[in-house]
């Protein structure tokens, strides 16, 4: 009994790219499912198919409405197919595998298949026992790939009287459980291969069929039945210049669109009703379709298609292929196998009929050895099998010898390729005659050869995967050779691009060393003499460095002399300035030398002469002249008392002025806090009102952003210009505090030397005082010894005492003045080089003041 393909047609959402490039939808689904009305711009007209879902169909009603039935047909033993058809993009693997498995809403026909099995074994007989069994291929590149063990990747197609066409050496899980199978699915697809192309990011780019084999077996009678699930995604036509494909991509879409072509073949050749020839074997999808297509088996296709104008020639294509496909005719029986019972009853039945035959052909050969012989046999006595099986055969006659004779000489020797007309010699002299051509018509095969065939069929296919695999191999190896060989030839090409260049190189390189070379034994004479220079200069160095050693020391020396000459000059001059007792000195020799003249040459009236009141007046004028270096003396204490108050003045108004800068730069540290706290907020105000104002204009942006830039700046100069400030104030103030700290110490310094100086002049004055109260005394002396010169009267020998005492008296008392003078010279000399030092040193601390103040 034949059974047609159901054909549905499953119509998805428009995708991202079809909205984008324009696409609206040009399919309406009639109302009673069954009819879309297509409104393109190439067609308009209406398509039917045993269902139509449209763009929005879940996941469940497709299957309930379309596949749940196959479930049953397999479970009574029948072999099942469902595949999705369809361009690329259009949802194939959606519909039969879902976007996840384990979504109850997205899983697809798969799954759902799966769980409707396991449903359904759960509710059968307990007399049935089940064993179910899934393998998972993809056919990659026109090879079969077990994806449950990916490194079979070209398995050969067999086919044989009890399995019919399978895939030798595939992987078959048992499996127990609605989560076994799951995790087989999962296995199996984490091995197929995919890639992106601008139609689908994960386009299939193999056909790939998941098969379940259910076996029951009846306990009771022990029958078994097995059914045969194919569940096929296969890979979407596609049109290379919309999908971009290229490179690998465009291989696979070339072998993708090849099986696809073969698979249309087949189906019209099962449909167009002339061909005799179905080409199965012209692609091993349509080869492990066969069963599936105008074979045992129920089938079920599910077409996809896009629903937008932008697919408008894919979709009308897709539909003209499931119009075609629903006319094939499918010859579905149960693959059953029967118990020993069965068999026998069978057997027996077969007997029975065996030795009805047998008086059947017994009767047949006897009417036939009647016409051979010649002889006629009436029409109500032809043996028929009508008349057999109801019983009512009669006897014939048996044939005379001339008859029989005839008969043989009428046969002809058949041979192929000719015509045979059998004529029979009917007894009213008319003939018929039946023509056969051989050649057309070859006798079909019976059983036993079509068995050698297929066996003989099967080894070919095993040796063809072989040799393939070889083949693969050798042109993977020629291949993996060829890039080599293109690698090897383009470096050979870069290796005498760079060999030239190389040479050229070395070329340069030569010229160069040898210029090198010359230049180098210049340079070597050169350097010779270079050194030889250098040895002379080094020499002049060394004779030079010791003449400024000698310059150093012998200046050192000299600004140590010039000190102590100048120390020397001062004290000379000053000493010369002050010192009463040269003059002083002169007189007393010359008092001295008259006193001794007196002494001892003359008398009494000599020595009047001798000690004239003129040679006292000069000691008196000298006297008065230390008076006046002493007054000088004490000018120049007043003038350093003023230095020192000025010194003081000065330092006091370096103390205020010191004071101001402080005050100056407190200000100006408040002026910089406060530029720098009103800049760090300015930015953030000026952001906000930009924000609010034009924030759409991008010129404002700009504006604002360099803006906050330069603020950003300034306040990065404001910081600078503090640290600069701080710098140059810190500096000041330490120069200031060093000249503050020099002045102290200098005013300390001079402020012990004027306390010296005054003890000094003191010192000086009671000296003086001393001085001049000796020389009053002197006079009085001389006066008294003037008076007594007078009274000459007085007796010789008194004359002479008096004479000695006071010649006595007056070495006595020139002694004392002497030691004095000596005492009074030694400490002058002592505080005259306290001046000069003072001077020297008050000489260089204006110096240093005016140093700090600058
Ligand atoms: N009915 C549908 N409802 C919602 N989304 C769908 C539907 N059909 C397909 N899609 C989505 O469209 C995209 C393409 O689908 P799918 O991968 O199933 O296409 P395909 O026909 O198998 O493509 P290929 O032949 O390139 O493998 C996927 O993202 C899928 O989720």
């Amino acid at each position: 009994m034949s059974n047609s393909i159901t054909v549905v047609l499953r119509f998805r959402p428009q995708n991202k790219r079809e909205i984008a490039e324009g696409g609206v939808p040009i399919i309406d689904v009639d109302s009673n499912g069954e009819t879309v009305h297509i409104d393109g711009k190439e067609f308009k007209g209406s398509f039917s198919f045993d269902r139509v879902f449209g763009s929005n169909t879940p996941q469940k009603v497709l299957f309930d409405h379309s596949v749940k039935g196959i479930v049953n047909e397999v479970l009574k033993g029948y072999n099942g197919t469902v595949f999705a058809y369809g361009q690329t993009g259009s949802g194939k693997t959606y519909t039969m595998m879902g976007s996840n498995i384990d979504d109850e809403a997205n899983k697809g026909v798969i799954p759902r298949i799966s769980e409707q099995i396991f449903d359904s074994i759960v509710e059968a007989p307990s007399n049935l026992e089940f064993t179910v069994k899934v393998s998972y291929i993809e056919i990659y590149m026109e090879k079969i790939r077990d994806l449950l063990n990916p490194t079979n990747d070209n398995l050969p197609v067999h086919e044989d009287k009890q399995r019919g066409v399978y895939v030798k050496g595939l992987l078959e899980v048992y499996v127990a459980s609605v989560g076994e199978v799951f995790e087989v699915m999962r296995r199996g697809q984490s091995a197929r291969i995919v890639a992106y192309t601008a139609m689908n990011a994960e386009s299939s780019r193999s056909h790939s069929i998941f098969v379940i084999t259910i076996n029951q077996k009846d306990l009771t009678n022990g029958s078994n039945r097995s059914g045969r699930l194919y569940l096929v995604d296969l890979a979407g036509s596609e049109k290379v210049g919309k999908t971009g494909a290229s490179g690998q991509t465009l291989e696979e879409a070339k072998m993708i669109n090849k099986s696809l072509t073969a698979l249309g073949m087949v189906i019209n050749a099962l449909t167009d009703g002339k061909s005799k020839h179905v080409p199965y074997r012209d692609s091993k999808l349509t080869r492990i379709l066969q069963e599936s297509l105008g074979g045992n088996s129920r089938t079920t296709l599910i077409i996809n298609s896009s629903p937008s104008s932008f697919n408008e020639a894919e979709t009308l294509s897709t539909l003209r292929f499931g119009m075609r496909a629903k006319s094939i005719k499918n010859k579905a029986k149960i693959n059953a196998e029967l118990s020993a019972n069965e068999l026998k009853a069978l057997l027996k039945k077969s007997e029975l009929q065996i030795v009805s035959f047998k008086d059947y052909i017994v009767a047949l050969e006897g009417e036939v050895s009647l016409w051979r012989a010649g002889s006629a046999v009436p029409p109500e006595r032809f043996v028929t099998f009508d008349k057999f099986s109801k019983g009512e055969l009669q006897p014939l006659p048996a044939p005379n010898g001339a008859e029989a004779a005839a008969m043989s000489a009428a046969t002809e020797i058949v041979r192929p390729g000719s015509t045979v007309s059998l004529a029979s010699a009917a007894t009213n002299g008319s003939s018929a005659s039946v023509k056969v051509d051989l050649r057309t018509s070859s006798p079909p095969l019976d059983n036993d050869e079509k068995e050698e065939f297929l066996k003989r069929e099967n080894e070919l296919m095993d040796d063809l995967t072989k040799k393939e695999s070889e083949l693969e191999k050798e042109r993977s190896f020629t291949k993996t050779l060829t890039d080599e060989l293109e690698l090897l030839k383009k470096r050979e090409g870069e290796i005498f691009d760079e060999n030239k260049e190389l040479t050229a190189t070395l070329h340069d390189l030569k010229m160069q060393l040898e210029k090198i070379t010359f230049a180098s034994a210049e340079t070597e004479i050169n350097m010779e003499a270079l050194k030889e220079k250098n040895l002379e200069l080094s020499a002049e160095i060394d004779a030079l460095r010791a003449q400024l050693d000698e310059m150093e020391k012998s200046k050192k020396y000299s600004d140590e002399e010039d000190k102590e000459k100048r120390r020397a000059e001062k004290m000379a001059q000053m000493m010369a300035e002050l010192d009463p007792t040269s003059a002083i000195s002169e007189k007393e020799k010359a008092v001295r030398q008259s006193l001794q003249n007196l002494l001892q040459e003359l008398p009494t009236a000599q020595l009047d002469a001798a000690l004239e009141s003129q040679d006292l007046d000069v000691v008196t004028r000298e006297l008065a002249n230390a008076k006046k270096q002493l007054e000088a003396l004490t000018a120049q204490l007043k003038n350093m008392t003023l230095d020192n108050e000025m010194l003081t003045k000065k330092r006091a108004e370096l103390e205020s002025r010191l004071t101001t800068l402080e005050l100056e730069y407190e200000d100006l540290l408040g002026k910089f806090i406060h530029e720098s706290a009103s800049a760090a907020s300015r930015p953030a105000a000026s952001a906000t009102a930009a924000n609010g104002a034009a924030a759409t204009s991008p010129e404002n942006k700009t504006i604002q952003e360099e803006e906050q830039r330069l603020h950003g700046d300034g306040a990065e100069h404001l910081v600078d210009l503090k640290e600069r400030l701080e710098q140059q104030y810190s500096s000041k103030r330490d120069a200031y505090v060093a000249e503050i700290e020099q002045l102290k110490t200098g005013l300390l310094k001079k402020n012990e030397e004027l306390a010296e100086l005054a003890a000094s002049k003191e010192a000086l004055e009671a000296a003086n005082e001393a001085l001049t109260s000796s020389l009053n005394a002197a006079k009085r002396e001389a006066s008294a010894a003037l008076g007594k010169l007078a009274a000459l009267d007085k007796p010789e020998s008194e004359k002479d005492k008096d004479l000695e005492r006071i010649k006595k008296t007056m070495s006595a008392q020139l002694q004392e003045f002497d030691a004095m003078k000596k005492a009074l010279m030694k400490d002058l000399q002592n505080r005259c080089e306290k001046v000069v030092e003072l001077e020297l040193s008050l000489g260089e601390i204006p110096h240093v003041g005016a140093k700090a103040a600058r």
